[in-house]
């Protein structure tokens, strides 16, 4: 397999590097402000030894060619600044590893090929170069009908890595599960299993899952329709974490609400459907940060 360009060397980006050294491949790190290579130290929560990842970086504007292959893992709104200056063409094949949806629409020339990743891994900073892999869970690739022609190859290497056929509802349910979580236990500064136990937390929960699914439901009449049980599932399993978003706030970080809960928005505003509920969590987040 050819390079792999990494956009974003954070937590998700550099197990998804680990990943593809252990599948063989070749992976540059692009940055604007440095050239230095990257040291970064993999800690696995399951006792595995550590890896001490080497990664070289490239300014984009040093690229002599369009790269072929690239991962995008910058938080969503840090996406046009990281895309800034990588030349793309209709021969480069992209993979998203964010959550929230349509982080780069408008920001890829015609023809490049997406590919959208949902993982339900997890991945922690754990110190000034050192991050935890805390949780490698379910890891689902899609987008299009056919798998690219290195997906069998890297997922060898990566563990619960698959293609499925019902690949959009998974997206879809993932991306419910944090317009629910991740603004409500921001605004109440609380972990995810507060859900579980607040009543006046669970009837936001409900009002945003209902609209939530009217919106997918007009869009796709075979959604499921049942993101409440769904949601709750995933605050319960999650129960003692810090949502990113919570984590967001509390560093004072910009949040990623725009491509979770605004991309509701912006499904629903041609259908002519109105979220109140979600317009009303996305202006309050916004506003007080
Ligand atoms: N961490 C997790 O467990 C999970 C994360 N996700 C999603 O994955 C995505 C990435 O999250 P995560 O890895 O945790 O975030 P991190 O903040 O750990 O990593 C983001 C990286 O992007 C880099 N970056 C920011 N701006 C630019 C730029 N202009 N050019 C190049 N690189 C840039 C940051 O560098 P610097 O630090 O120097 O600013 C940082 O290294 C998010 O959408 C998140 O919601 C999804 C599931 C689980
Ligand atoms: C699933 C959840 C809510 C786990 O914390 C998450 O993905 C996030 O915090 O962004």
């Amino acid at each position: 397999m050819s390079t792999w360009y990494l956009l974003g060397a954070g937590n998700m980006g550099l197990l998804a590097a680990y990943y593809l050294r252990q599948a063989g491949v070749p992976v540059t790190v692009l940055r604007h402000d440095t050239a230095s290579p990257l040291r970064r130290r993999l800690t696995f929560a399951d006792g595995r030894p550590p890896c001490d990842l080497v990664l070289p970086v490239l300014s984009p504007v040093a690229l002599t060619e369009p790269p072929r292959r690239l991962v995008v893992a910058c938080k969503a709104p840090y996406s046009a600044a990281a895309l800034e200056s990588v030349p793309l063409t209709a021969d480069t094949q992209v993979l998203r590893l964010q959550n929230g949806l349509g982080s780069l629409d408008g920001l890829l020339p015609e023809g490049v090929r997406l590919i959208e990743v949902v993982t339900t891994s997890a991945v922690k900073q754990d110190g000034p170069a050192q991050h935890q892999v805390v949780a490698e869970n379910e890891t689902w690739m899609g987008g299009h009908d056919v798998a690219p022609d290195w997906f069998e190859q890297l997922s060898a290497h990566w563990p619960n890595l698959s293609w499925p056929a019902d690949f959009q509802h998974r997206q879809w349910h993932k991306l419910v599960a944090n317009a629910v979580i991740n603004p409500l236990t921001a605004l109440h500064d609380v972990p995810n299993g507060r859900l579980l136990e607040d009543r006046e937390l669970q009837h936001q929960a409900e009002e945003l899952c209902r609209e939530a699914d009217q919106l997918l439901t007009a869009v796709d009449p075979t959604w499921p329709g049942d993101s409440l049980p769904r949601v709750m599932a995933v605050a319960s399993a999650t129960a003692g974490n810090t949502s990113s978003m919570r984590a967001d706030v509390g560093k004072g970080a910009v949040t990623e609400i725009e491509a979770i809960n605004g991309y509701l928005l912006r499904r629903a505003a041609p259908l002519g459907l109105s979220l109140p509920a979600h317009e009303r969590i996305v202006a309050t987040l916004t506003s007080r940060t």
